[in-house]
């Protein structure tokens, strides 16, 4: 099987701190890949090369076997590949509606809207609503209702079905649950779980071990800019998996990094 997403020899320099050193990755389709790693370990680097959000000094990314280079988020999110902010990209005062639409508006047919640029509300009300029941996500009252009055619970869920709703080949959720509470966490892991069975592979950012051992296939273990290791989750305990991390154990099949 083919990689859908994958990544040669990244590089990329912040002045004299490396964040990325000759990293290479690999997402293969329909898995829940979790990243891992310890502060600073580059993580969120790999994931803005992946996402277009950073260029790399060099390397090559791949998306379903052709070389990609993104030069936008918006670049990638129109290739197939969402990514979820731990600080999400939506605008709170907007309604559910809107955000899910944001920046791909449906306009009134003809005149009104081609030309007029009017918005067909009606239209990405009726989507947003569809899109949120087939997740499970209707326990959202009022599509209307703006963003900011959802719990952090229904903002992730309207932002991972905003990705999901699009055709993406690809979702990266950055730390989908740091901030939320244990039901929350709980909705946001099924939701992970059900995007993941209608075939979308998610690439999961984590520093919470038992949300990653539940949900991952795989785990890329990042480290000191590379990867270091990837495991599966079904071999190894959550103890191993952080020793990998630190570097206080040497990771199956490699030297360990110094
Ligand atoms: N814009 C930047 N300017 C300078 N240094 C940066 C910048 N972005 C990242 N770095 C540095 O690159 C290294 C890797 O950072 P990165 O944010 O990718 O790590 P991370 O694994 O995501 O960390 P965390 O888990 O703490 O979010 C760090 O040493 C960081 O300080």
């Amino acid at each position: 099987m083919e990689p859908i997403l994958s990544a040669r020899a990244l590089n990329k320099r912040y002045g004299r701190v490396t964040a990325l050193d000759n990293c290479d990755f690999d997402l293969m389709p329909g898995e829940i890949l979790a990243v891992i790693g310890d502060n600073g370990a580059g993580k969120s680097s790999l994931i803005k090369a992946l996402s277009g959000a950073i260029r790399p000094d060099s390397g090559d990314i791949f998306l379903e076997g052709q070389k990609i280079e993104f030069s936008s988020p918006i670049d990638a999110r129109l290739a197939g590949v969402e990514t979820v902010y731990q600080t999400l990209a939506m605008s709170p005062a907007l309604s559910i509606a809107d955000n899910m639409f944001m920046g791909r508006e449906i306009r009134k047919p003809g005149f009104m809207g081609k030309v007029l640029r009017q918005l067909d509300r009606p239209a990405m009300e009726r989507i947003a609503r569809e899109k949120l029941s087939e997740l499970g996500l209707m326990t959202i009252q009022n599509i209307n209702q703006a963003v900011e009055t959802l719990s952090g619970g229904q903002r992730q869920g309207v932002a991972v079905a905003r990705a999901a709703a699009f055709g993406s080949k690809v979702i990266i959720l950055d730390e989908p649950t740091a901030a939320l509470g244990v039901k929350e966490s709980r909705r946001v892991l099924d939701l992970i779980q059900d995007v993941r069975a209608r075939g979308i592979p998610i690439i999961l950012i984590s520093h919470n071990m038992p949300h990653v051992f539940e949900v991952a296939n795989r785990i890329h273990v990042h480290r000191l800019g590379r990867r270091l290791c990837v495991i599966d989750p079904k071999d190894y305990t959550m103890s191993d998996a952080v020793a990998f991390m630190t570097g206080a154990k040497s990771a199956p099949g490699a030297a360990m990094a110094a």
